[in-house]
């Protein structure tokens, strides 16, 4: 079985990764400090994650939603943002991932004096920063929150911000009572402006979110999509029957943006063993694995693959499948995603199957 070392040193893809789901927790709690907020149960960052993960992992969407409240908390002004997004491209680098696109709700960190093109300014500073220091590509995707009513200003400043590496559009927030149509115009704005669009469906809620996000809203992703097997009969002898929505999604290659750990403490899935990602994977589904949050479920994209090199004894041609699923998919430009892909995930994932090199009484000879 591949080791965690050997997952870590593999060239990665994050597709699907909360801004304000992945605060280092030393800084949630000097931010918290240096900011004045006191909403925190404790300062110590060691205890702070476990909270955090105590918080997430309780069996559904809304509460695993709950801990954000101290991470956007500490997050309203210019200097909080610029040091999260740049930790953010810092940790994913050190990580492996080669091209990340980070999301967050601008609308989320307006709390204080920032106004929304302020919030757009300091995340993206605070992202190339991070890019300075990194061999790491990165992109923005903004979201607004399906359960408030700014997703067509938010459609708008994401456009606006276009040029300095905002990427797509996205809703988030709790699903079930939630649905995408209610967010037409914004979704609509973003398609004359020809935009990327993926949408959190089929996360807490069925196929029919699923479906309005693709065929009303224009989503080109799905976030999680995990509900689609919901339209997927598996009879007793193996026969596999898909219904009208599973197949339009196989067949136009939409990309799930799977997120495991985080649908275990939702209670989308009961462990990573029962998540439907064997099954699309099997189905040869366009299925990428993402992180969601890494501080809420205390994971990384690592832990990830780890976490299924063990459930499923996936292989390095597995892990490969996956990354370039999640490259091809990606809102950067074509020309980009192949260099990345022909460039830099297929070498180093060939270098890594290549057997250990030489040690130093070889080299001398
Ligand atoms: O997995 C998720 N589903 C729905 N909403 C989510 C998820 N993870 C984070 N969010 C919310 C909480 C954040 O404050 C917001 C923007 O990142 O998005
Ligand atoms: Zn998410």
């Amino acid at each position: 079985m591949i080791s965690h070392d050997l997952i870590e040193r593999a060239p990665k893809v994050l597709l699907h990764d909360h801004l304000d789901g992945g605060l280092r927790p030393q800084t949630v709690a000097e931010l918290a400090d240096e900011t004045g907020y006191d909403g925190l149960p404790t300062s110590d960052p060691h205890d702070l994650a476990q909270h955090f993960v105590d918080t997430a992992r309780r069996g559904s969407l809304e509460e695993y939603l709950e801990g954000f409240a101290h991470t956007v908390g500490v997050t309203q002004t210019r200097e909080a943002l610029q040091r999260v997004a740049r930790e953010a491209v810092e940790d994913l680098a050190d990580d492996g991932v080669v091209y990340a696109e980070i999301r967050f709700a601008p609308e989320l960190h307006t709390m204080g004096d920032l106004e929304l093109d302020d919030v757009l300014e300091a995340v993206l500073d605070g992202v190339h920063a991070g890019q300075a220091t990194r061999d790491i590509t990165v992109a923005v995707i903004c979201c607004a929150m399906r359960t408030a009513a700014r997703s067509y200003e938010i459609a708008e400043v994401a456009v606006r911000w276009r040029e300095q590496g905002v990427v797509g559009f996205d809703i988030a927030g709790a699903e079930a009572g939630f649905p995408p149509t209610q967010h037409l115009d914004a979704f609509q704005l973003a398609l004359r402006e020809c935009f990327h669009i993926t949408v959190h469906a089929g996360e807490s809620f069925g196929p029919r979110s699923i479906w309005e996000a693709l065929q009303w809203c224009g989503a080109e992703r799905l976030g999680h999509g995990l509900r689609i097997v919901d339209d997927i009969t598996v009879t007793d002898d193996g026969d596999v029957e898909l219904g009208r929505l599973a197949g339009y999604v196989r067949d136009r290659r939409i990309p799930l943006e799977m997120c495991p750990t985080s649908n275990v403490h939702t209670g989308g899935a009961r462990s990573i063993a029962e998540h439907p990602i064997q099954l699309l994977r099997q189905l040869r589904y366009r299925v990428t694995v993402n992180t969601d949050n890494r501080l809420m479920s205390d994971i990384t994209m690592s832990g990830e693959f780890t976490n299924l090199v063990e459930a499923f004894d996936l292989g390095l041609d597995d892990l490969q499948w996956l990354t370039v699923n999640a490259m091809k998919s990606a809102f950067w430009p074509f020309d980009d995603r192949l260099r990345l892909i022909e460039d830099v995930i297929k070498p180093r994932y060939a270098a890594l199957r290549e057997p250990a090199t030489a040690g130093p009484r070889d080299a001398a000879r």
